[in-house]
């Protein structure tokens, strides 16, 4: 496992640097990521967090005992991650965070959003993701811009 970092920490304010080495030590730390996001019940979770300042998250949602409703999907791995399109629509909605044990908070995300991303062995990947799924990518990403969830807190 590897230590979460807790807000306060400069890092979760930090502008995260692109992924450019797709090697085995990139996959040790996907799967290490998993397992400490596992273990804390976690539906996704951000390189930054665990003191690496890379653009890097797994999206893994999964109905758990922190999001009951949340539906199944296999983790993905997701890397220098763009937003191409936006919905104009947005849905309030539950958030928490890892770095922020205990809070949850209702955020406003966009409903659906066109992204672009590599995924572990650097192919690149284009799809379109709506609902809790979309919710989590863009908690992910707002990670990698330095962004936590007390900045989002309307
Ligand atoms: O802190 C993180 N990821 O950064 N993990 C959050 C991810 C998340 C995102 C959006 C909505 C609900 C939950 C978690 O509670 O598993
Ligand atoms: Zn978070």
């Amino acid at each position: 496992m590897l230590s979460i970092a807790i807000y306060g920490e400069k890092i979760l304010n930090q502008q995260a640097e692109p992924v450019t080495v797709f090697d085995n030590q990139l996959h040790t730390l996907a799967d290490d990521m998993l397992a400490t996001m596992q273990q804390a019940h976690g539906v996704g979770i951000a390189a930054p967090q665990v003191h690496r300042s890379l653009q890097m998250f797994i999206m893994a949602s999964n109905p758990n005992s922190r999001y009951s409703d949340a539906p199944m999907m296999a983790p993905q791995v997701v890397i220098n991650p763009q937003i191409l399109q936006t919905s104009v629509e947005q849905i309030r909605g539950e958030e928490g965070c890892l770095s922020l044990p205990q809070e949850r908070c209702q955020v406003a995300r966009f409903e659906s959003i066109e992204v672009r991303y590599q995924d572990i062995s650097g192919e690149w990947c284009q799809e379109w993701l709506s609902g809790f799924v979309a919710r989590i990518f863009q908690h992910e990403f707002d990670h990698l811009q330095g962004i936590t969830l007390r900045e989002r807190m309307s």
